[in-house]
This record gives C-alpha cells, sequence and structure tokens, in this order.
C-alpha cells in the first residue's frame, strides 16, 4: 500500500471513530501514525524536492517572502507592480511555471518577494507543482497567500490545509514545551501547568510509536497531543502568514470591509494599485523588520542608508552587523531614539533597540 492509501485509510479510520473518553488514546495514536507517514511524505528524498528545475533561486536581500496562491489570483501582477522584474501576467491558469524573484525595496530594505506557481488542492501531495512551491516556501521568512476576493473563504481554507498537512504552521507559535531525548533513563514527563487538552499516558503512547523510550519532556503551556507531535517530528516550520484578498475592485464596498476585518488580512487591488502601500506596511510588521541609524561622533546621523535588522536586537546585533570586529573593541554606545530613556542614552551591548533609532559607538 502506498503511503496516501495509507493516509487515506487512517483519516477513514479517525472519522469513523468517535471522539469520547475511551476513543482518546486511540485517536491520539492514528495521529501520530498519520503526522509519521506525512513526514515520510514530504522527505526531499526523490523528485519534487525544492531543487526543482526553475526552483532553485538564491537567497537575497534582508528578508524572503513568498507568493502562494490559487492560479489567476493576481500573484504575478503583484510581482510587477512592486518590484522591476517582469513576470508574464495573463487570464488564463498557470500563466507562471517557475519561481521568479523579485526585489521590493521599501524602508531601505531589500525584500525578495517570489512569484511562484499557482497551486491548488492537492498540491501538498504533487498535484502540479505543488511540491515544489511548498519546498520554496518553506524557506521563506513570510508567506503572502493571495486570495482571490470575488471567491469567498474556500481558497484560504483549502490552502491552509495543503500547508499544514507538509508541516508548515501559520501564524502560530511553536509550542511551548522541552523534549529531550536521552541515552537510558526512561521517559520523564513534568508539566508546569495543568493540562487540559493532552496527558502522560498520551505522552507515553505517542512517544512509543516513535519507538522513543528515554526522553524528558516538560510542558510549559497547555499544549494538545497535536502540538507534542510537532515537537517530537521536529520538522514542522512555524511562518508569519498575510491573507491578501485581491481583485477588490470586483467586489461591494461591504464584502471589502468584511474582509480587510479578518485577522491578519490585507485587502488589495494589483490591478488598480489600490491599498498597496498598507500592504507593505503590514509586511514590513510581519517580517519584525527596523531601521537603524548609525552616527559618527561630531557628525549628524547617516539617514542615507539604515541598517536593517530584527525587531528584538541589541546593540551587539548592531554592532556585528556594522563591522565584525567591532564588539571586542567595544566600550559604550550612545542611543537616541524610542528605546532610549534620556537623548541620548549611555549603553552597553545587551540594550535593545527601536525602529529608527540613532546609534553611535565608543570604541576602547
Ligand atoms: N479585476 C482584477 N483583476 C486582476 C487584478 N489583479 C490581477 N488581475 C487579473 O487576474 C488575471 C491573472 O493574473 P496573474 O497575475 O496572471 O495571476 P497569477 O496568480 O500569477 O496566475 P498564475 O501564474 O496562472 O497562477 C489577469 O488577467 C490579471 O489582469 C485586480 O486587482 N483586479
Ligand atoms: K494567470
Ligand atoms: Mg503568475
Amino acid at each position: 500500500m502506498g503511503i496516501l492509501e495509507r493516509i487515506a485509510e487512517i483519516e477513514r479510520e479517525m472519522a469513523r471513530t468517535q471522539k469520547n473518553k475511551a476513543t482518546e488514546y486511540h485517536l491520539g495514536l492514528l495521529k501520530a501514525k498519520m503526522a509519521k507517514l506525512r513526514a515520510q511524505l514530504i522527505e526531499p528524498t526523490g523528485k519534487g524536492g525544492a531543487k526543482g528545475e526553475g526552483f532553485d533561486v538564491m537567497k537575497s536581500g534582508d528578508a524572503r517572502c513568498a507568493l502562494i496562491g490559487f492560479p489567476s489570483v493576481g500573484k504575478s501582477t503583484l510581482l510587477n507592480t512592486l518590484t522591476s522584474t517582469h513576470s508574464e501576467s495573463a487570464n488564463y491558469e498557470f500563466t507562471t511555471l517557475t519561481c521568479i524573484p523579485g526585489v521590493i525595496e521599501y524602508k531601505g530594505a531589500n525584500i525578495q518577494l517570489l512569484d511562484l506557481p499557482g497551486i491548488i488542492e492537492g498540491a501538498s501531495q504533487g498535484k502540479g507543482r505543488g511540491r515544489q512551491v511548498i519546498a520554496v516556501a518553506r524557506t521563506a521568512d513570510l508567506v503572502v497567500m493571495m486570495l482571490d476576493a470575488t471567491k469567498g473563504e474556500v481558497q484560504r481554507v483549502l490552502l491552509e490545509k495543503e500547508l499544514e498537512t507538509v508541516g508548515i504552521r501559520l501564524n502560530k507559535p511553536k509550542p511551548n514545551l522541552y523534549f529531550k531525548q536521552k541515552k537510558g533513563g526512561g521517559l520523564s514527563i513534568t508539566s508546569m501547568v495543568p493540562l487540559t487538552k493532552c496527558n502522560e499516558k498520551m505522552v507515553n503512547l505517542i512517544l512509543h510509536e516513535y519507538k522513543i523510550f528515554n526522553a524528558e519532556v516538560i510542558f510549559r503551556e497547555d499544549c494538545s497531543a497535536e502540538d507534542f507531535i510537532d515537537v517530537v517530528v521536529d520538522n514542522r516550520v512555524y511562518m508569519p502568514c498575510i491573507y491578501v484578498y485581491n481583485k477588490i475592485d470586483q467586489i461591494t464596498i461591504e464584502e471589502v470591509d468584511r474582509l480587510a476585518r479578518q485577522p491578519n488580512s490585507v485587502v488589495v487591488s494589483c490591478n488598480m494599485k489600490l491599498n498597496l502601500d498598507y500592504f507593505l506596511d503590514v509586511v514590513w510588521e510581519f517580517l519584525a523588520l527596523i531601521r537603524v541609524f548609525t552616527k559618527k561622533r561630531g557628525e549628524a546621523p547617516n539617514f542615507e542608508e539604515g541598517l536593517i535588522m530584527r525587531r528584538g536586537c541589541t546593540v551587539e546585533h548592531v554592532c556585528h552587523s556594522i563591522h565584525r570586529d567591532l564588539v571586542p573593541q567595544f566600550k559604550y554606545a550612545l542611543v537616541w531614539g524610542v528605546s532610549a530613556k534620556y537623548s541620548p542614552q549611555r549603553v552597553g551591548l545587551a540594550h535593545r533597540m527601536a525602529h529608527d533609532d540613532v546609534i553611535q559607538v565608543i570604541k576602547k
């Protein structure tokens, strides 16, 4: 029996099994089995990995965004509008057949935007170029899921399911639990919070299915069995995702308003260039980018060229990106801006920077 058939069989069995206290563990076991089979499905062995012809695009710039969506939702039109790259766009499906990279220049950052072929239901199982597209998506810092505003919610639900199938978790933090395999000593399972969605017996069962007999598990939050499996399997990627509803020129203002209020969503019209500035703002926000300006003693800050950093970065990170030998020579820094208590504040390497801060490094 092939992997897909075995998955289908487990799915049927899960559907057949009533959800109650008596079947809870059986269902947990089925979930673990299913996760194992899916892992085999996305193994990069054989054909259809990330290295597919036309998909092997070099990473460049400060961050990478992958455009995922059904055919003809307007992905290429977005690339053509926001970057200087041209990607064929037309009113028939599967116009784009490979990965086409473009660069968005925004607040001094170079953000790589990847136009990709449309994907359809079943993409994760190799339909169309689905596997290659999804493999590229896994390498991105942000998924931009483009949806046709005239088609309602169906596309979003189907694509979320496809990505979920191959271990991509959207807008979801990594489960907060500690898991470490050991050489001996059996299983040690502890929890710092009351567990309502999972318990010791379930954890034992799942680990048994993975033939793990020695491990330490510490729950730091109320995780579900699925969360636990995700951590054990350890090939999940947790990615931010923006849902972009395109073609709002084709729907009523009431519908535009409703879509715009969905979580993590932006409404646009690529053809009519509507709301694209706001879209870029949200991209910047979701990529957690910040810009920091440097200043030399006695000179004005260099506002021409900022350093592009990640939110939460420290003075030490900034020093590294100025010059790799700067940290050993570091004495202190002066910082102006939102992160500073005074103007300027004298800070050490551990100080956290904020967007548009100015920094002057004083060497020993
Ligand atoms: N009405 C309307 N049509 C749009 C908009 N954006 C794109 N289109 C049209 O949608 C059609 C498909 O656009 P593409 O950019 O080729 O779509 P795609 O998602 O790249 O399609 P594939 O590469 O085939 O997956 C074209 O006819 C575009 O002109 C929009 O904002 N409004
Ligand atoms: K198209
Ligand atoms: Mg296209």
